[in-house]
């Protein structure tokens, strides 16, 4: 994977969950500064820095629906959001992918973007660690449901090491799943902190057989050891290219379908969906082998 990254830092922007995305989104500016020169390494070894690049920190073309991204090759452009409970180490997967080195930085900003080159195809994700755990005044409340409806993909962090937050990481997937509904959307559940092995509360199979429960992409991952986290990164990419292919072709295939398919054929489609409804099982045992398969549907 490549990274293509620049932290402006004559731009800096300051955003909990309590202040609105900045209008500079909302507005379509794009920041003149030149780029200030990487004064750290690129997510993953295979990273790389492209000092021709501009951080591009707004889009004209972002809207809060789900189908955001337009389809040209080097402007695609995703927004995701981390979800979960406090101290689950959202702040420092994002800072990770930040390419921040020192955990101690004073860091002002929650919202990240980057582009990334993906199986040979650029993509740029913005990273917004906005969410805020505490209880919300009602007039607040309305920055949460915001975060629920404006990401492209979701990225939903528990803890190994702490029960509950596993717990919240499925309320908040519940959540999720009514607010975007009609939604096909990638959502990864992490569980972080794999590192602390002794402290382990969660085991792998426990947050596996939730992301198969859920519907889900599940990894676990560790800041602190930098393990996974551009297999994460790389991972939402890839889970919304094949969403949005998947959309694409369905549609091609259901218009040829529509002019071409021969009768023995829609019996044969039918046959097919009566025998798979009676494999649930089997789709359920297949679904848990691929659920950590950030590749795959
Ligand atoms: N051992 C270990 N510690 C971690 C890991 N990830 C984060 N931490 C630590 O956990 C603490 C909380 O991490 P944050 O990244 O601030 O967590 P957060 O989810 O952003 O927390 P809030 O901003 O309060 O919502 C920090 O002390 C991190 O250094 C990890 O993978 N392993």
């Amino acid at each position: 994977m490549t990274l293509n990254t620049e932290r402006n830092t004559k731009e800096t922007l300051r955003r909990r969950a309590s202040t609105p995305i900045p209008t500079s989104h909302q507005s379509g500016a794009r920041s003149r500064d030149p780029p200030a020169e990487p004064n750290h390494p690129a997510l993953g070894q295979s990273a790389s820095y492209h000092s021709g690049d501009r951080a591009i920190h707004c889009r004209s073309h972002w809207t809060s629906g789900s189908e955001g991204s337009d389809s040209s090759g080097a402007d695609l452009l995703y927004r995701v959001v981390l979800l979960g409970d406090h101290g689950v180490g959202k702040s420092s997967l994002a800072n990770i992918f930040a390419g921040i080195q020192d955990a101690n930085e004073c860091i002002e900003e929650d919202t990240y973007e980057r582009t990334l080159t993906v199986d040979g195809e650029e993509a740029t994700l913005v990273v917004m660690d906005t969410w805020e755990t505490e209880k919300q005044e009602q007039d607040e409340k309305w920055v949460q449901d915001y975060c629920m409806q404006v990401g492209n993909a979701y990225v939903i962090v528990y803890s190994i090491t702490d029960r509950s937050s596993f717990e919240s990481a499925s309320e908040l997937r519940i959540q999720l799943r009514r607010i975007r509904q009609a939604d096909n959307i990638p959502i990864i559940l992490v569980g972080n902190k794999s590192d602390l092995v002794r402290c382990r509360e969660v085991a792998i199979e426990e947050g596996r057989a939730c992301a198969v429960v859920f519907d889900c992409k599940f990894i676990e991952t560790s800041a602190s050891l930098h393990h996974n986290v551009q297999e994460l990164f790389e991972g939402i990419v890839r889970q919304i290219r094949l969403r949005r292919d998947s959309k694409e072709t369905n549609e091609r295939r259901r218009s040829v379908y529509q002019r071409k398919e021969s009768i023995t054929k829609k019996a044969r489609r039918f046959l097919d969906r009566l025998v798979a409804r009676n494999n649930k099982k089997m789709a359920l045992k297949v679904r848990s082998k691929s659920c950590h398969d950030l590749s795959v549907l």
